[in-house]
């Protein structure tokens, strides 16, 4: 097992945001977080970083526990991140450690293989939002990462972006089998891209449910199979309400 969390809960100044979350997540499975705004997602997601030590219960990765920034774990935010006055190459060498060339050949091999070479003497103002989203997620790869967990990761881009970066993230899922945890407000995107859908309710928010989603990858984004795990998802939710008029 990659991950574990066991009963794990995180309050602000008292005020409880998750409630004693039981998660286990394989190696190579792409999990999703799906709940309605405040159920406390990128909270779970913080906590599983390091970048949030602040919770009560065990999470353990690879059998290991740690309250520190997890060095297995990679994060990609709702927005690039790109350090500006770095270009593309530099950007995705800049959280590597070691000696230049080693890095430089670690970044254009990440760079080739996630299909933006040709790209690394670009500046991220001269990027559109989904080019500067792929250099975020190269940038994270580059450091080989158990598990990318990514944070509304597409949710800034517009429909098509947003659809030819989820391929993307499967191209590098292929070739990669990076264990992904990815918190989302898209139950269309949650059903393509995961094995499993994570549903959080309430505040705090604790999980009332888990889907599989068997369909075989590619998906097909209309498929019935698709569309009856979303009505299941939304009644899971309480959103699935019948017309009164
Ligand atoms: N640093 C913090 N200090 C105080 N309260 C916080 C902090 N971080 C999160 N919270 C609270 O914890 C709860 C869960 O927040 P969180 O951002 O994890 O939810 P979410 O499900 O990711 O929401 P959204 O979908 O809107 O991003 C909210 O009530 C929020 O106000």
């Amino acid at each position: 097992m990659t991950l574990v969390l066991n009963k794990v809960s995180r309050s602000f100044d008292g005020v409880a945001a998750v409630k004693d979350v039981h998660l286990k997540v394989e190696k190579g499975e792409i999990v999703g977080l799906l709940g309605t705004s405040g159920c406390g997602k990128s909270t779970l997601l913080r906590t599983i970083s390091g970048l949030d030590t602040g919770y009560d219960g065990v999470i353990e990765i690879n059998e290991k526990t740690s309250k520190q920034v997890n060095e297995e774990t990679g994060f990609i935010f709702q927005e690039p991140r790109l350090l500006p006055w770095l270009n593309v190459l530099e950007n995705v060498m800049f959280g590597l450690e070691g000696k230049r060339a080693e890095k430089l050949d670690k970044a254009n091999h990440i760079l080739q293989s996630v299909g933006l070479a040709g790209k690394e003497n670009l500046y991220p103002k001269e990027l559109s939002g989904g080019m500067a989203q792929r250099v975020a997620i190269a940038r994270s790869l580059v450091t080989s990462p158990e598990i990318l967990l990514l944070d509304e990761p597409f949710s800034a881009l517009d429909a098509f972006t947003k659809m030819q970066l989820q391929d993307f993230l499967l191209d590098v899922w292929k070739k990669y089998h990076t264990t992904m945890i990815l918190v989302t407000h898209d139950i269309d995107e949650a059903l393509y891209l995961c094995d499993r859908v994570v549903i959080l309710r309430g505040q705090p928010g604790e999980i009332v449910e888990e889907l599989k989603v068997e369909e075989a990858r590619p998906r097909n984004r209309g498929s019935e199979q698709l569309a009856q795990l979303k009505s299941d998802i939304l009644t899971a939710l309480d959103l699935n309400k019948q017309s009164v008029y």
